[in-house]
């Protein structure tokens, strides 16, 4: 298990509002320690219902949630929101608090001294890209859109939780902005590893920033869970071909890296033939044998060809392997 993160495991989760509403009956889902599940569906599927059943905010009727293996409808609601991170769309931050203080809402709440409040606030703005010196007495409505949002994810990283859920996150700011934040959040992920489950209506942002997207249908119903090349490629029924939409295949080749697909360099071409570096996905080597008019790219890492990727095996890219649900 990685220390700073824990699995979740939802079994048989069921809630029914007191109207009657079934939002979610029967959901059942694992995350490992350290990915990032998304929550995908139509509006009333229940994404929002089973985020907010992890920390509690929302009681299931039925099932069993685990952190760690640990029951989270055992332990005290309060003591365990505080162990897991919340970012909502609109972030909700205090007003009338500066942003250093919001950040520290949790540490103070734990009961953290002054000082390390603070020192652990501004590290954490400037984890994410915010200058303390410049923002950390700003209030809110002193920021961007942009710039409250990563404050909101200041906030719910503050103390070190091992769970982050996250609603919705970038749907508030716009397009350019979004993909701004979704790149500095995956960057800010690979260093912090948590385990997190996010809320999103944007196919894109599930694709680029899930590790395995759960697609659900109605009353949380689970159509597919898998990774986003194997979503792409292998959509399990109709209704998850359509939602993941009619250009799943130009999606797929953004997500597929052409480490995948590479053969060995062909010797007599090696010389004047683009090139894309070993990290780059298909999507790349074909925007570059489009633009350079060409029928094949040599794959090189560290500046050394060490493969080529070809029109060909780039249309014919081999399906991912299912991994049940
Ligand atoms: N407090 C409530 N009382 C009764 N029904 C509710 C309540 N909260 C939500 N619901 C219903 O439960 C279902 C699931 O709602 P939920 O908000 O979880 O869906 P969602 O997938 O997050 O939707 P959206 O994508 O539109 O945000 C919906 O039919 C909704 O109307």
């Amino acid at each position: 298990m990685d220390a700073t993160a824990a699995s979740i495991n939802l079994v048989d989760v069921g809630k029914v509002y007191p109207d009657g509403t079934v939002a979610v009956d029967g959901f059942s889902l694992e995350v490992r320690a350290g990915e990032l599940a998304v929550l995908i569906g139509a509006s009333g599927s229940g994404k929002s219902t089973i985020l907010r059943m992890i920390n509690r905010l929302i009681e299931p009727t039925r099932g069993t949630i685990t952190i760690d293996g640990r029951n989270v409808l055992e332990q005290d609601p309060v003591r365990l929101r505080r162990q897991i991170g919340y970012v909502i769309q609109n972030v909700g931050l205090f007003p009338h608090q500066t942003v250093r203080a919001n950040v520290g809402t949790v540490a103070r709440l734990l009961g953290w001294d002054r000082r390390r409040i603070s020192e652990r606030a501004d590290e954490l703005l400037e984890m994410v890209g915010l200058d303390p010196a410049r923002y950390a007495r700003r209030y809110p409505h002193e920021l961007s859109g942009g710039q409250r949002q990563r404050v909101g994810v200041a906030r719910a990283l503050a103390a070190d939780p091992l769970v982050l859920l996250m609603d919705e996150p970038f749907s508030a700011v716009d397009p350019i902005v979004r993909a701004r934040l979704q790149e500095e959040f995956l960057r800010l992920q690979a260093t912090v590893r948590k385990t997190i489950v996010l809320v999103t209506h944007d196919i894109d942002e599930a694709i680029r920033m899930g590790d395995r997207i759960a697609v659900l249908a109605d009353g949380g119903r689970l159509l597919q869970y898998a990774t986003p090349g194997e979503l792409l490629s292998r959509p399990a029924s109709t209704q998850v071909r359509d939602f993941v939409g009619a250009d799943r295949g130009i999606r797929r080749l953004a997500v597929t890296p052409v480490r995948d697909v590479m053969t060995a360099p062909d010797s007599a071409a090696v010389d004047g033939r683009p090139t894309v570096d070993v990290s780059a996905t298909l999507h790349d080597a074909l925007a570059v044998m489009l633009t350079e008019d060409t029928p094949a790219v040599l794959v090189t890492e560290d500046g050394n060809p060490v493969g080529q990727v070809t029109r060909a095996a780039v249309f014919e890219a081999p399906v991912p392997k299912t991994t049940p649900v």
